[in-house]
C-alpha cells in the first residue's frame, strides 16, 4: 500500500487542483487574468510531465487512507464511520460538479457512487471487482456547496456478484438520490 505519510506534498497538490477545479468553474475574470491562470497552469504540466510513472507506480487513486484518495476525479466522500460491509460519511460537491440551477451534475451521482460503492465491492478480502451495472434513482435535486449525508453497504453476495447500495440525504433529512452496483469479481487473469 502506498503511503500518504510519504506523499504530503501530493496530496496538497490534489487538494489544490480541486480547489483550483472548483473557483475554475466559478470564474467569469477579465481576459489578462485568464491568460495569467492559465499560463500558471501550463506551468504545472511542464513541471509535472518529466515525472510521469507507469498505471503501477501512479499515486493518484492510490492512497487510499486520504479522503478523496489524492484522486481529483470524483468527489470526495468525508468518513464518519466504516467497516469492511458499510460506511457513512459526509460529502460537500463542490462548484465543479454544478449542472443546474443549484443541483449537481447528473453525471456527478454516478462518479461518486462508482467510486464508493465499488471500494466497498473490494473490500474486507473480496478482492478486485468491476462495476457490471450502477443503477441511480435521482428521487431529489442534490445541492451543491451543502453538506450532504452519505450511506452505503453491502446489500448481498451471490458467488461472483457483489450487490452494493448507497444513498444521499440532503441537509433537510430529504432522501436525493439512492443507488445500486452490480460488481463483479474478476477471474485470474481477467484484466
Ligand atoms: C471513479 C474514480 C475511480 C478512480 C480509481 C483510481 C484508482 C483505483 C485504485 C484502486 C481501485 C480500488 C477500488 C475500485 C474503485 C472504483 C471501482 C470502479 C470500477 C469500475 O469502474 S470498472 C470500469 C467499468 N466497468 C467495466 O469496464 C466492466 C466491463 N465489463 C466486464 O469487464 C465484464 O462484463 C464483467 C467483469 C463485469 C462481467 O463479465 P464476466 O465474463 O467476468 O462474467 P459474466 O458475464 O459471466 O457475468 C457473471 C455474472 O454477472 C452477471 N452480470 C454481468 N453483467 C451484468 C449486468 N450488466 N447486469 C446484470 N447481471 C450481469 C451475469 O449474468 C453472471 O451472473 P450469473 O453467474 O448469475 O449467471
Amino acid at each position: 500500500m502506498k503511503s500518504a505519510a510519504e506523499h504530503r506534498e501530493f496530496v496538497d497538490l490534489v487538494e489544490a487542483l480541486r480547489a483550483a477545479q472548483d473557483t475554475i468553474t466559478g470564474a467569469s475574470p477579465p481576459e489578462d487574468v485568464a491568460r495569467k491562470a492559465r499560463e500558471g497552469l501550463e506551468e504545472v504540466t511542464r513541471l509535472l510531465a518529466p515525472f510521469t510513472v507507469s498505471e503501477a507506480e501512479q499515486l493518484a487513486g492510490y492512497l487510499i487512507t486520504e479522503p478523496g484518495h489524492a484522486q481529483a476525479l470524483a468527489p470526495v466522500l468525508h468518513v464518519d464511520e466504516s467497516s469492511t460491509e458499510h460506511v457513512r460519511g459526509r460529502l460537500v460537491l463542490g462548484r465543479y460538479y454544478l449542472g443546474g440551477n443549484g443541483a449537481a451534475h447528473g453525471g456527478s451521482i454516478p462518479l461518486f457512487f462508482d467510486d464508493v460503492l465499488g471500494r466497498l465491492a473490494n473490500d474486507g478480502g473480496r478482492g478486485t471487482s468491476r462495476t457490471a451495472y450502477l443503477h441511480v434513482n435521482y428521487r431529489k435535486i442534490t445541492p451543491v456547496g451543502q453538506e450532504l449525508r452519505v450511506e452505503a453497504h453491502v446489500d448481498r453476495v451471490e458467488g461472483r456478484k457483489r450487490f452494493v447500495v448507497g444513498t444521499i440525504h440532503d441537509p433537510e433529512g430529504d432522501l436525493t438520490v439512492d443507488a445500486e452496483g452490480l460488481f463483479v469479481a474478476l477471474r485470474p487473469g481477467q484484466p
